[in-house]
């Protein structure tokens, strides 16, 4: 079970306390989190095949910028940690194939094969340049939904006590469907593609997370005043949705108004799950993001029903690569993500804990967080901590 609202009071409570007594505060509770459990015929699924050595294999993509720096730590913590997971790195450096980029065969028969990939961030050009491969593993695997949650992490202040959202993203199409062209010169236009297959699954997979991690409310964010045809269908189609899970409160709101509220209170989010087209999720995840600490701290998992692939809810982070001052959290708790995926609940308790109890302490924390480590060195201050 997430931990719903229980944060709310201590952290307040935090705001006068010393770093002590916070670190004491936080080390008291049991911070760990469950972000969901698939259904237990999955698991044996997700976990792919013990080899000989115990252990269980899963896709790496390292990344660009700062993704090898964070997936060193994963693998370090990991290692020191002894998770029974052994990493097949893969290269998705994009190729041509018939005019279209597309990831190598190599790193989509890994991840078939293995089910379960953790990735670092790609980086994509502007404008000019290859389309994004983000979104390309998002479409080439049918990972559906976009699970980003968001919670306060006690000990480490920032204006905003008690935040634990949960945002669900439709991850396959909408305003990211890619497909653009030139009317006429000085004349372009992007289609945003909604189908009513896309948003049942994603509505559905988001009132069952719902049920799953126990919330009581989902709500749909939207702009279907302005795009009456294409948010007016997701709109609908979670609207009738709604009547097979008569436990789970629905509403909708606009994403503006959203915007809004999330940045004067977040805590009446926090017993809702929130399911959007793609774009919208894309933006409210970074600034979900904001009101806990930034982007050093949000996972994410992108779940379809063959395999899921996590990763943090940044990106390459070219302003800060190859200088050791990146922050692996949001790689991390993806990664605690994907082994609560594959069911290693006990591993996943055992680093989380791990990360937050380094966190509170505060001695050993990145630059983003007001720290002055490296990324190994709070790596190693995690390890100490396991
Ligand atoms: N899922 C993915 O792989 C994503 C990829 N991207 C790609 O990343 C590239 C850079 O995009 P930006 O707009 O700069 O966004 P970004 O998320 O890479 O960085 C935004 C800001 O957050 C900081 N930041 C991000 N992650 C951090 C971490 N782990 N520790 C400390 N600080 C961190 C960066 O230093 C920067 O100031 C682009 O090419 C974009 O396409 C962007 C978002 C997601
Ligand atoms: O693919 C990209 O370049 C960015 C994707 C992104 O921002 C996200 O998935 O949050
Ligand atoms: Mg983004």
């Amino acid at each position: 079970m997430l931990a719903g609202r229980v944060f709310a009071a201590p952290a307040r409570q935090c705001l006068r306390q010393s770093r002590a007594s916070v670190f004491r505060a936080a080390a008291a509770q049991n911070q760990s989190r469950t972000y969901a459990t698939p259904p237990a015929e999955k698991v044996a699924k997700f976990k792919g095949t013990k080899g000989s050595d115990g252990k269980y294999t899963v896709t790496l993509i390292e990344g660009d910028g700062i993704g090898p720096e964070i997936a060193q730590s994963v693998k370090d913590i990991y290692s020191a940690a002894n998770v029974p997971i052994k990493w097949e790195p893969v290269d998705v450096t994009p190729r041509l194939k018939d005019g279209k980029t597309v990831i190598p065969d190599e790193a989509i028969a890994s991840v078939q094969k293995n089910y379960v990939a953790l990735k670092g961030p790609l980086a994509t050009p502007v404008g000019k340049g290859h389309v994004s491969l983000n979104l390309t593993l998002r479409r080439t695997f049918n990972l559906f939904a976009n699970v980003r949650p968001c919670k306060s992490i006690v000990g480490y202040k920032t204006p905003y006590d008690g935040v634990d959202t949960v945002l669900i993203r439709e991850n396959t199409e909408g305003e990211y469907s890619g497909i653009e062209h030139v009317v006429v010169d000085g004349v372009v236009q992007s289609i945003k593609l909604i189908t009513r297959e896309a948003c049942e699954r994603v509505l559905r997979f988001a009132f069952q997370y719902a049920q799953d991690v126990g919330r009581t409310k989902v709500r749909a964010v939207h702009k279907a005043t302005i795009m009456k045809m294409s948010d007016g269908l997701f709109l609908s189609i979670a609207r009738e949705l709604s009547k097979e899970y008569p436990n789970i409160e629905f509403d909708a709101e606009l994403l503006d108004n959203t915007c809004l509220k999330m940045v004067t209170d977040p805590t009446p989010y926090n017993d809702k799950v929130l399911v959007m087209p793609n774009l919208y999720g894309d933006i409210l995840s970074d600034m979900c993001a904001g009101l806990i600490g930034g982007l050093g701290l949000t996972p994410s998992g992108n779940i379809g029903d063959e395999c899921s692939i996590f990763e943090a809810v940044h990106g390459s982070a070219p302003d800060i690569a190859g200088k050791g001052l990146a922050n692996p959290t949001a790689l991390l708790l993806s990664s605690i993500m994907m082994l609560q995926h594959m069911g290693l609940n006990e591993h996943a308790d055992q680093i989380q804990k791990a990360i937050f109890k380094t966190i509170a302490e505060g001695k050993t924390i990145t630059g983003d967080l007001g720290g002055k480590a490296k990324t190994h060195e709070y790596a190693d201050a995690v390890i100490k901590a396991l």
